[in-house]
């Protein structure tokens, strides 16, 4: 990627501030008390299960410590995606993703329309992973996306496969806790999961950007699924909209501790009790920088609207159910060319 071409350029109130306040306020959670073993009691964890309520509420975003994933499987991986961004463009489009499946290389990635300054490796948890067919309501066909593998460097699948069962363990362990954080049973969430989920891991690398202020490595955006469980390496970019300021806040890297954020699901399942926060990723012109999302989401036939046990006369549902497949088809679909309408977002489906 060389010079900023005017696809990438951002809108003059959509550019970064080149310094953003530090959020030092991001809360940081250590995950010990459930690390080896499932929730099992609950009396046991109330005081963690009160930090990941507030943190909830008050940002969608925080850090965890001693989460439970092995330090070299991150390694690991952190190296191969190295490696694998390291090749040619010529190479890494040998594997580039294709109309029919989600999976592989891709550097042309829109978010609302103006282009990421990023490339980009998508892998599914599940091979294959049963979708909707077509956007069409009515349409029941069903189809499946399968993974495309990274030739390069060897073995590469295989770790990327051991790491994402640890993601997939480390994000019912945090559902677990956000149940419990909301009154509910800890295993509440788990039947979404259990059978066919859609989940996928992202490999991003963000080349330095001759012009970090006027294009972003990520857009601002809300992610789609449940949660996502984010490893960033050393190098600042990540800046989160606190809910109640408006401002852009920089995330701090912390060594080896992952960023999580809620996403747009768990804020309908919620009825807006927890909202998904607003996001981007800025870039600059020294520095490449690497980061690896995990986005938690659930089976297709998941019909996504707001739990019963958290609405009432009081606090009536703000949203219309929507299928959780069929949402994610249409933003595959959207994300793969440029469109002139924006992107599907849950506020469509908002009643009131
Ligand atoms: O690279 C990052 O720090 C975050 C990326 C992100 O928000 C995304 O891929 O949805
Ligand atoms: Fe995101």
């Amino acid at each position: 990627m060389g010079e900023v071409e005017p696809g990438f350029i951002q809108e003059p109130e959509h550019r970064p501030k080149l310094h953003s306040l530090q959020a030092e306020k991001i809360p940081v959670i250590d995950l010990s008390p459930i690390s080896n073993h499932a929730v099992s009691d609950p009396s046991s964890i109330e005081g963690l299960v009160k930090e990941i309520g507030s943190a909830c509420k008050e940002w969608g975003f925080f850090q965890v410590t001693n989460h439970g994933v092995p330090l070299s499987l991150r390694q690991n991986i952190e190296k191969g995606s190295r490696m694998f961004f390291g090749q040619t463009l010529e190479e890494k489009r040998k594997v580039r993703r294709s109309e029919f499946s989600p999976s592989g290389y891709y550097e042309t990635e829109h978010t609302k329309n103006v282009r990421d300054w990023k490339e980009v490796f998508d892998f599914l948890a599940k091979d294959p992973t049963l979708v909707p067919l077509t956007t069409d309501q009515h349409d029941h066909r069903l189809t499946q996306w399968t993974n495309t593998s990274p030739p390069y460097p060897p073995h590469f699948r295989d770790i990327i496969e051991e790491y994402i069962e640890e993601m997939e363990k480390l994000s019912f362990k945090l559902m677990e806790l956000i149940a419990l954080s909301l009154g509910l049973e800890a295993k509440r969430f788990e039947e979404f999961f259990m059978k066919d989920q859609t989940s996928f891991l992202r490999l991003n690398h963000y080349p330095p950007c001759p012009n970090p202020h006027l294009a972003l490595g990520v857009g601002r955006h809300k992610d789609p699924g449940a949660l996502t469980i984010l490893s960033q390496d050393e190098v600042e970019g990540l800046e989160v909209k606190h809910k109640a300021h408006e401002q852009w806040i920089r995330i701090k890297p912390i060594p080896n501790a992952y960023i999580i954020n809620l996403g747009d699901i768990v804020q309908v399942w919620t009825n807006d009790a927890f909202e998904s926060p607003e996001h981007r990723v800025v870039v600059n012109s020294k520095k490449e920088r690497f980061s690896i999302p995990f986005f938690f989401f659930p089976a297709q036939e998941t019909e996504v609207k707001p739990l019963e046990e958290l609405i009432n006369d009081q606090n009536p549902s703000k949203y219309r159910t929507y299928k959780w497949g069929k949402f994610l088809v249409h933003r595959f679909n959207t994300n793969f060319k440029k469109h002139k309408v924006g992107n599907i977002q849950i506020h469509d489906f908002k009643t009131r």
